[in-house]
């Protein structure tokens, strides 16, 4: 069924989710929109009245009836344009965030292959010009499509009724007009296409650069952000002319025609008004009909450039929507209690990032037990990082399994399995805003809790030091603490969570050797009923570990505490006989 939904045209998928949730509103307003059309259709009759009958008839009593009566339906009309105004605006902004949240919702879903290749400018582009035209685009557009085929329709049987051969006249020219226009707006819609892709790709280098403003500036490399910045706009300012340019020639020949029709009917119409074949009424409610002919043919067409617009932008929505799910959330669905969990074991584990490319992980087999420090210790790239990642489930295993107790994690409801897993890696996720708030989230945090956690992580001494304590406000990603202080800061929050699984994955590398020793002492006290999986390069962090797993190019080649490994003389004495020297 999602497959179905999938291939539908991404406008007719977004006005079917529109219709879907404001049934009653899209009736009201379908109901109002053909009033209003109707109303607008008899303007010509009481002009051509109020022209021929009234002023040519001398008539003061029906020139004032027919005035109130032209007053009377102009307001009408203008307080049902109001009313569908606020329908047509609640309905396509709540359709726009609707669209944004479930975007937003549906990147938490997707894989670590996902986020590997993910670029940012990109999908902000997305979320910010994308969603904006679409914002401005809703089911207004189908219903002025309906009233304007509608008028055109009902315009057409009266010019035809009134004066045939001016009619024949009128719409060869009108033929001209349509056909120039939808031909324009094919190109339009193209171009406006290739500028957006275009922009996406402007947009990642600049949240490259933003982002990390602070290395390009250390690193020297602004003059390469810069060129390839500069080469992308100018060719994308080419481009946006060439854009502009038709979009003006479009509007040009919409202009001329529309001028020609109006000499045509003013000469053609004047000369039968001269020769008695036509009244004056007759002449200005047939270019008011005209009027209601082209203007809708036009508006057709230009909603369809909208809806061009608007179905490159939402197919870009949609592709993101669309991203396929690879780590199901739900196989068996089990949920894991978090004082149950004992144990993780591998079995057999075999693991790489891509099927074509040499297996990252062969067949290992692990234990992690609960109340065990395990750490695991290896060169650089050799799959340590990997290991914690399938544990997470950003990646599902190629062969072999994982089991949580005695249950494999593929079984496992995949939030239920991520709820019990705490990771602190290198890259620290940090709120732009106070140290509490990091701290504790939206947990409930008792303030006693709090500042024993503070204590136990070294972080009391830089509270205290601060003029708002925990309510300084860290900057954006913790640029105003030092690499160790956003690691203290992390691991402070990791240990507050009921996490019974917690991994650190270089968590303590900016820290001097005498905290590190003393913040691994003190976790250990506070996680002594929870699996505990510690990476680390340097060998001291993992001296008290009950288990220590040496890995090298994929397999576990030694494995046992500190003193065993020590004794077998194998790879863990040469690393540690390495870090001495
Ligand atoms: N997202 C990814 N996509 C493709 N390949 C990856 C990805 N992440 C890691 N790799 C590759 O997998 C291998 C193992 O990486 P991993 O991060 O597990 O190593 P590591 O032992 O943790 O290294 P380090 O100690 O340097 O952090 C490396 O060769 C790396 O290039």
């Amino acid at each position: 069924m999602k497959h179905l939904e999938n291939k539908k045209n991404s406008v007719v998928r977004f006005l079917t989710f529109i219709y879907k949730n404001n049934k009653l509103k899209i009736l009201v307003s379908f109901v109002l929109v053909i009033m209003a059309s109707m109303v607008d259709l008899v303007f010509p009759q009481l002009t051509r009245k109020i022209v021929d009958n009234a002023i040519g008839g001398h008539d003061i009593n029906l020139l004032v009836t027919l005035v109130i009566l032209y007053g009377v339906l102009s307001i009408a009309s203008a307080c049902v344009d109001i009313v569908l105004e606020y329908f047509y605006s609640k309905m396509k902004n709540k359709s726009a965030v609707d669209l944004r949240i479930s975007m937003l919702k549906h990147l938490s879903k997707l894989s670590g292959k996902y986020y590997s290749n993910i670029k940012t400018g990109n999908l902000l582009s997305i979320l910010d010009n994308d969603m904006f035209i679409i914002e401005n685009f809703g089911t207004d557009i189908i219903f002025s499509i309906i009233v304007d085929f509608f008028t055109a329709l009902i315009a057409l049987f009266f010019l035809i009724r009134m004066q045939f051969d001016l009619f024949l006249v009128v719409i060869v020219l009108q033929l001209i007009l349509v056909v120039s226009q939808s031909k324009l707006t094919s190109i339009i819609a193209d171009k406006t296409a290739e500028v957006r892709t275009d922009y996406g790709r402007i947009a990642n280098i600049v949240q490259e650069y933003v982002s990390n403003i602070m290395n390009v500036v250390l690193t020297k490399s602004k003059r390469k952000f810069f060129k390839s910045f500069l080469d992308k706009e100018r060719k994308i300012i080419k481009k946006f002319i060439r854009l502009d340019m038709v979009i003006s020639g479009n509007v040009a020949i919409a202009r001329f025609v529309s001028a020609l029709i109006t000499i045509a009917i003013y000469g053609f119409g004047g000369y039968k008004i001269i020769k008695g074949k036509m009244t004056l009424g007759e002449l200005i409610a047939f270019q008011e009909y005209t009027g209601m002919l082209i203007g809708p043919c036009i508006n057709i067409i230009r909603s369809n450039t909208r809806i061009q617009q608007a179905k490159v932008s939402l197919d870009r929505i949609y592709s993101v929507i669309d991203e396929e799910i690879c780590i199901k959330v739900d196989n068996k669905g089990l949920r894991l209690n978090n004082t149950d969990v004992d144990s993780i074991i591998f079995k057999d584990v075999s693991f790489s990032y891509n099927s074509n490319e040499e297996k990252i992980l062969k067949s290992i087999n692990l234990k992690f037990k609960r109340g065990k420090t395990t750490a695991l210790v290896g060169g650089s790239g050799c799959g340590k990082s990997t290991i914690v990642n399938l544990i997470y489930r950003l990646w599902d295993l190629d062969d072999g399994h994982i089991y949580i107790n005695d249950t494999d994690i593929r079984d496992l409801n995949l939030l239920s399995l991520r709820k019990n897993i705490c990771v602190v890696s290198q890259d620290l996720f940090l709120l732009d805003d106070t140290i509490r708030n990091n701290i504790v989230l939206d947990n409930k945090i008792s303030d006693e809790k709090l500042k024993n956690i503070c204590e136990l992580t070294g972080l009391s001494e830089l509270i205290d030091s601060l003029k708002l304590g925990l309510d300084t406000v860290i900057g954006e990603r913790g640029v105003k603490l030092s690499g160790g202080q956003k690691q203290r800061l992390a691991i402070a929050r990791t240990l507050l969570s009921e996490c019974p699984i917690i991994i650190f994955d270089e968590a303590t590398s900016a820290l001097d050797n005498i905290s590190q020793k003393s913040i691994i002492r003190n976790i250990k006290e506070i996680v002594e009923d929870k699996i505990m999986i510690v990476i680390a390069h340097r060998l001291s962090t993992i001296d008290d570990a009950d288990l220590i797993y040496v890995l090298e190019d994929g397999r576990v080649v030694e494995q046992g505490n500190k003193d065993e490994l020590v004794n077998l003389k194998g790879k863990y004495f040469q690393y540690l006989s390495e870090a001495e020297s």
